[in-house]
């Protein structure tokens, strides 16, 4: 396979898009890029200097001031603020549970994208969202959007904190999803929905290698 492509991927929250996307990115020689991780640097700097994330001006101004990198390091992908290796306090609760408000802001959005697309620029990207397909990299080769139960989901996302050794709470995190989902799919500006020509992959009973698969085997229709 020698033609480079993008590859965008989308859905809702803890559908599995993030754990795909870098294996599928693996077998590629491909990058992967987690544009959710820039949304939660963003409000974890924002809690912690005290920015309301309700106030688009405010949260724009922060993130005009700071730099966010996604960097692959031995370990797999740590998120830097300016200098600082935030990758683990992007995942708190705090961070999860405030990210939507951040991010429904179209001042916010418009230069989100525009780092986005800077990083996409270069074929040979796997890129993980909510509007990949349908703003980041509307030209993306192939698009998947990927969905799951709300119940899957939160047993999913409840295993991995557990394995994390953070704090979980099953129906706590039903309702999060839920709420979180709802924000993301109703906001005015590039709602979290399925593109026209996305390949949509219930992932409910499926493992995770056979997503992989199932991706990997669109990506070789297509550059054929
Ligand atoms: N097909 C699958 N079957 C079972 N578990 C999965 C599957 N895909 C992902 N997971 C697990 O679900 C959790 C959430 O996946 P993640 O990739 O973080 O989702 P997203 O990026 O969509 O939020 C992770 O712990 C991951 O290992
Ligand atoms: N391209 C993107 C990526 C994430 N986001 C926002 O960022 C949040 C966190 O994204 P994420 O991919 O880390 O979320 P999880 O599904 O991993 O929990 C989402 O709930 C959206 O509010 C977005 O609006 N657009």
């Amino acid at each position: 396979m020698n033609k480079k492509i993008a590859v965008a991927i989308d859905g809702p929250a803890a559908a599995g898009k993030s754990t795909v996307a870098k294996k599928v990115a693996h077998q590629l020689g491909y990058v992967y890029i987690d544009t959710g991780a820039m949304y939660r640097a963003l409000t974890w700097k924002s809690l912690e200097s005290g920015v309301d994330l309700h106030d688009e001006d405010a949260v724009y101004q922060q993130l005009m001031q700071i730099s966010i990198d996604l960097v692959m390091e031995n370990d797999g992908q740590h998120v830097y603020v300016d200098e600082r290796d935030v990758s683990r306090e992007i995942r708190q609760q705090d961070v999860t549970t405030n990210v939507s408000f951040a991010a429904k802001h179209g001042k916010v959005r418009e230069e989100m994208v525009k780092r986005q697309q800077q990083l996409a620029a270069e074929r040979g990207v796997v890129m993980d969202g909510r509007d990949i397909g349908t703003h980041v990299i509307p030209d993306a080769e192939v698009k998947i959007f990927m969905i799951a139960s709300v119940q899957e989901r939160a047993e999913r996302r409840h295993k991995e904190n557990i394995e994390k050794g953070f704090p979980s709470d099953l129906s706590e995190l039903k309702e999060e999803i839920r709420k979180r989902d709802e924000i993301d799919s109703k906001r005015e500006i590039a709602p979290l929905v399925k593109a026209e020509d996305a390949i949509e992959i219930d992932t409910t009973s499926l493992s995770i290698d056979e997503v992989v698969d199932k991706i990997l085997s669109a990506i070789a229709d297509r550059v054929q």
